[in-house]
């Protein structure tokens, strides 16, 4: 079965529902709630069972193994059903009111001074024609304003009972009809699907005594092209054994051996290198590994963002509605985001797109902003901001207030950000063009709060850029968080941490890899103990972060940062990280004293004079109630210098050429080639990853070719040393052979005499 057939089966995504998360964890993950979440899933599947007899059988995949019994299953149809039901559910009156109350407290308690700023948004808004519900922008603006005060009630303040949702769901689908209908025909067919999926589930997990598959004899013949079909029955056989090594296993078989055989069969089917599949393998349960590698090869569900700032969403969706798009809410835990299920025009140029009114936006992407939450009139920094997705939305939840500094280090990335920020009307925004790691705070700091939406070697968007799959290896795995590593600890020191509104940042990547999260996070924690992790505010959505991995601890508040999964939530892998300032950044001087906070620029204090060669090192003793943050007791994944890093990058880039047969020495010497000149074979980039990985990391992978070619040199003076030092000794050995020779022909002489 070709990727096309695959995709084709698999139909389009289900919509984004937090409710859809039925998928196991894997109990290394160590997350806080994964173990129950399964043990949910696992009842609801189970009661479910008992509820309906089985309607459709599996049919024995091969001959070869013993088919499972069958497993009874839920009825589509019935999935449906009680789909439908919950949609015509009314959201309950007193869940609403005491929204409404909720919000009116807010109003009066947090925003008396706001009225400025509304007013501000309703000019905008009132530019724009067609666009005069008014009611419906408060009920917007609202919904802009309970999204903060994370401290209090993060969880209800963002997953309310969102106020518009039950109205427009009613008006699209009278008005949508058709549609709609034809919406609920796909998600029949998608259910059939996973039931269908299930009932394959199932059969992996059952358990058949004296049923013993053997996948290694099912090797195909050497020299032909592998038969697709057959090598996706061997990984779902291999992956049923590894669930029951014990019972389904050949005795003379290792578990080592079948992840050594599934993992190979994964890269021929699924066309990665061995090296991410293993490092993507490790993530998960062996099942669970195998939905994530599925997940990646079918899209994620189109979805806008309403752009509050000119109109509001109901509004949106009529408009877009009446000209034949089909889309609904895209779940309770956003008030800004539609979901496209269909289009007869392109999305990207219709006139209400050319007005700004909406962005399309990645559904996992609106989570770090809403992490942040910033407030009216803060300042705040969006430190690697392009195309903008992130900017323009900060700029919407401060309703055009205080001030974004959208920075990227990439010039035309930059160009496409200003395109964007103008298009959407952000009023409250300059963008900077600079490398955030150095200009960050030294340029400027003291911010309320910053977003690090990081560059990443891309692991969570692989069904966006099947790329990944091949080009990400372990440089990259090196000098990204690197990098990582080197633009959050800008971002801490650029946080003002006595904000009286702030103090937050928020960390995210697209990427689902340890090492580009967690582990990055750890580091920064060891660094600079004046910031400690906090809820995020995003509630149940998603999955808690890694508190171990593999053998190695991170601290227990990584819990509190939260992980999406193509085939958990439906959207791009993603990870988002909140941090708050407790306490000034010290900077370390080379006596060992300290100056003064270095991020209050923004108060004129003289501490601004630190010297900015100075490493900034934090020494502040801050406790909490658990002792001093960032302890990395116990752990041994964080604790490693800016030294340590280049040696290691050198090192894995000496033995990465030495694994291609090459000699680094050779490629690591030969002279720079022109500007324009192309590079020959494995050094060629394409343009997309050169964009993805950004001129930075460029530089990053141009600094481990020196840091290798210094080391290089070094040997190669060591063996000129040395064969001077032996021919030095040629020398000596002539000379000592001279003197015999001349008294031999003396002697000579005298004996003829
Ligand atoms: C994941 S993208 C940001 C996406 C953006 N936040 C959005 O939502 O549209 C990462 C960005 O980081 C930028 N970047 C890479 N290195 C940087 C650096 N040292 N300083 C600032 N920006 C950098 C890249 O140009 C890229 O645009």
């Amino acid at each position: 079965m070709g990727v096309g057939r695959r995709m084709k089966k698999q139909g389009p995504p289900p919509p984004l529902d937090e409710s859809k998360i039925t998928m196991l964890k894997k109990g290394k993950t160590g997350g806080a709630d994964s173990k129950s979440k399964a043990v949910a899933a696992k009842k609801r599947r189970r009661d479910a069972d008992e509820e309906e007899p089985a309607t459709k059988k599996v049919a024995p995949k091969k001959a070869k193994v013993n088919a499972p019994a069958p497993a009874p299953a839920k009825t589509s149809a019935k999935k449906v059903d009680s789909k439908k039901a919950d949609k015509k559910k009314p959201v309950p009156m007193s869940d609403s009111e005491d929204e409404d109350e909720d919000m009116d407290e807010m109003e009066d308690d947090e925003f008396d001074d706001l009225d400025g700023i509304s007013d501000g948004s309703l000019d905008s808004q009132d530019e724009m024609e067609g666009l005069s519900d008014l009611e419906d922008d408060d009920e917007d603006d609202d919904s802009v304003m309970d999204s903060d005060d994370e401290d209090d009630h993060p969880r209800e303040a963002m997953f309310s009972d969102d106020e518009d949702l039950s109205d427009a769901e009613e008006k699209l689908t009278a008005a949508n009809i058709e549609g709609l209908s034809r919406k609920l025909d796909i998600a029949r067919e998608q259910e059939e699907e996973e039931a269908e999926l299930e009932l394959q589930e199932a059969a992996m997990q059952t358990n058949i005594a004296g049923d013993r598959p053997d996948v290694f004899n099912d090797q195909a013949q050497a020299g032909l092209a592998p038969d697709l079909q057959l090598l996706r029955q061997r990984i779902t056989d291999t992956i049923r054994i590894l669930g029951d090594l014990k019972t389904l296993g050949q005795p003379d078989k290792s578990r080592a051996d079948y992840v050594d055989l599934v993992l190979n069969d994964i890269c021929t089917y699924y066309g990665y290198t061995r090296y991410l599949a293993e490092k993507l393998w490790n993530l998960f349960t062996p099942m669970e590994a195998f939905a994530f590698f599925e997940a990646n090869e079918t899209p994620r569900p189109v979805v806008i963002r309403t752009n509050t700032l000119r109109t509001n969403r109901r509004s949106l969706a009529q408009a877009l509605i009446n000209r034949g798009v089909v889309l609904e809410p895209v779940g309770k835990w956003s008030k800004v985001g539609l979901q496209v299920f269909e289009s007869a025009v392109p999305l990207g140029a219709t006139p209400e797109y050319l007005a700004g009114h909406y962005i399309l936006q990645a559904a996992s992407s609106f989570l770090p902003v809403m992490a942040l939450a910033p407030q009216p009139n803060e300042r705040v920094l969006d430190m690697a901001a392009a195309p903008g997705g992130k900017t323009t939305y900060l700029s919407a939840l401060m309703r055009n207030t205080g001030c974004v500094i959208a920075n990227d280090a990439s010039k035309p990335r930059a160009k496409g950000l200003i395109g964007n920020i103008h298009r959407l009307g952000c009023k409250n925004t300059i963008v900077t063009n600079l490398d955030a790691r150095t200009a960050f705070p030294k340029a400027m700091g003291g911010f309320d709060r910053v977003l690090l939406d990081a560059p990443c070697t891309g692991t969570g968007v692989i069904s966006k850029d099947a790329g990944v799959k091949t080009s990400k290896d372990e440089r990259d795995f090196l000098a990204i968080p690197h990098m990582q590593r080197q633009l959050l600890l800008a971002a801490i020191d650029s946080v003002d941490h006595s904000s009286k509104t702030g103090g937050y940042l928020v960390y995210s990547t697209c990427s689902v890899t340890v090492e580009e999260n967690e582990a990055v996070v750890q580091y920064v924690l060891r660094k600079r103990p004046n910031v400690k992790i906090v809820d995020t505010g995003l509630g149940d959505f998603g999955s808690p972060g890694f508190t171990n991995y593999m053998g190695k601890k991170f601290d227990a508040k990584m819990a509190l940062t939260r992980r999406y999964f193509p085939h958990r939530e439906n959207v791009d892998g993603f990870y988002v990280c909140k941090l708050k300032k407790i306490g000034p950044t010290v900077a370390a001087k080379a006596d060992g004293t300290t100056s003064k906070d270095r991020h209050s620029h923004r108060k004129g204090s003289k501490a601004d004079t630190t010297d900015d060669d100075d490493e900034v090192i934090d020494k502040t003793p801050i406790q909490d109630e658990e002792g001093i943050f960032g302890s990395t007791e116990g752990g041994s994944f964080g604790p490693f210098e800016e030294g340590d890093d280049a040696e290691r990058i050198a090192r894995a880039e000496r033995n990465r050429l030495r694994r291609k047969g090459l000699n680094p020495k050779g490629v690591l010497n030969k002279p720079k080639k022109t500007k324009g000149e192309s590079k020959s074979g494995e050094e060629t980039k394409k343009p997309e990853e050169a964009e993805k990985s950004s001129d930075e990391s460029k530089g990053e992978k141009k600094a481990v070719v020196k840091e290798a070619k210094k080391e290089e040199k070094k040997t190669e003076k060591k063996t000129e040393k040395k064969t001077e030092k032996k021919e030095e000794k040629k020398e000596e050995k002539k000379e000592t052979v001279k003197p015999t020779k001349e008294k031999k022909e003396k002697k000579a002489k005298k004996a003829a005499k």
